[in-house]
């Protein structure tokens, strides 16, 4: 299953972009032999002002046909790692193809986007900046993929 990370603005150089690109890089390394992955990112921008309309426009586009559609959203589902590695599983082996991890602009996602959503994941109530949302996510897919795996990076 193809895993998509679709997110709004660029991550530059620095802190944020060396971890998202440790963590997919692990990942495609362990995911390889689970069917997870390869990963792509999808990183939209709307350069005319249109906010959260437009961004979720460009956001969409970027979703491909047919994707497991994943919101990240404050107010979504808190799960455990174990559970959201066991979720990724049931897709994959239900014959999703692609499963698309949607993180929002500064405005958030939005609604008729996510009102088309299988599952919205929460990080907490709190809310977090995209770019850390963003690697908070790389991480946990990872994660998942070593769960998956039985590697001992996850403990209890
Ligand atoms: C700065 S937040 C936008 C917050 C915005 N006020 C809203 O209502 O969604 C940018 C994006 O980061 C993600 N995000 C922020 N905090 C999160 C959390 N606790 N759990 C999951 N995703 C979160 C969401 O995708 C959100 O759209």
């Amino acid at each position: 299953m193809r895993l998509h990370l679709c997110t709004v603005g660029r991550l530059r150089a620095g802190p944020e972009r060396a971890l998202v690109s440790d963590y997919l890089d692990r990942l495609g390394k362990t995911g390889r032999a689970l069917s997870l992955g390869p990963v792509f990112e999808h990183e939209v921008e709307d350069k005319r002002g249109g906010g959260m309309a437009a961004e979720g426009e460009l956001l969409s586009r970027a979703v491909p046909a047919g994707a497991v559609l994943c919101v990240l959203d404050e107010r979504g589902k808190v799960m455990s790692s174990p559970d959201f590695a066991a979720q990724l599983a049931k897709w994959r082996d239900g014959g999703r193809q692609d499963a698309a991890f949607v993180i929002g602009g500064a405005d958030g996602i939005d609604p008729a986007l996510r009102a088309r959503a299988d599952l919205a994941i929460s990080f907490g109530a709190m809310v977090w900046p995209h770019m850390l949302v963003r690697v908070m996510l790389a991480e946990q897919l990872y994660r998942a993929a070593t769960i998956l795996s039985g590697s001992p990076y996850h403990r209890v």
